[in-house]
């Protein structure tokens, strides 16, 4: 078997014992309390979505879905986890093709988990001079480990501290299509 067919092969093992921890539903309810949240806080602002790629795309379309004011979208492409399941360095891979200065950003992402990547771009939106920075994450997992008590401004759902995939995140570069949110079995 080739390393792919291998991986691939652990992966559908890792789902066929995973536990659904929220299903796609439960992830629109959260999403559409978000966007309402979000529509009242920038009426009379126009802000810059910030899509952290990879993880961050799926909750970022279905999120700006339900938003009904206008906006505007681009992405950043900053990992380190990069297929694994813990995390190393930030690695940036893109820059946002927007300007952010003068800006009212939002980052979006799929999980605030020990808070390293949040926090460095949270940092690259000050440095390029935004107006304001909030940021919107889809799940937090609870644990003690996260850096400066950092918390997102607008959260959708809790997770245990498991190595969750679907909805945007992987295992192992698998299962980002999954509509809902699943954790690896212990
Ligand atoms: O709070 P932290 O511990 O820093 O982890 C959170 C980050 O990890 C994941 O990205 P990852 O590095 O796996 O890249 P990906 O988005 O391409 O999956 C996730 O999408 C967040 O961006
Ligand atoms: N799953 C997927 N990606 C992640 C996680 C996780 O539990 N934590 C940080 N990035």
């Amino acid at each position: 078997m080739t390393d792919f067919e291998n991986i691939a092969q652990e992966a559908q093992a890792v789902f066929n014992t995973a536990d659904l921890i929220h299903s796609s539903d439960a992830i629109d309810q959260a999403l559409s309390e978000m966007a309402t949240q979000i529509e009242r806080d920038y009426a009379d602002k126009i802000p810059l979505v910030l899509c952290v790629m990879n993880g961050g795309l799926m909750t970022t379309a279905r999120l700006i879905s339900k938003v009904g004011i206008p906006m505007q979208v681009d992405y950043i492409h900053a990992t380190r986890y990069a297929n694994k399941t813990t995390g190393a360095n930030v690695q940036w891979l893109a820059e946002p093709k927007m300007s952010l200065a003068g800006r009212d950003v939002i980052i979006v992402d799929d999980i605030l988990d020990e808070g390293v990547t949040l926090s460095e771009l949270i940092s690259y939106c000050k440095r390029h001079e935004c107006r304001s920075v909030k940021t919107a994450m889809l799940i937090r997992k609870l644990h003690d480990r996260r850096i400066n008590n950092l918390e997102a401004d607008y959260l959708g759902l809790d997770v245990p501290d498991r190595y969750v995939f679907g909805c945007g995140m992987d295992y192992k570069s698998f299962y980002r299509n999954l509509p809902g949110i699943y954790a690896v079995s212990e």
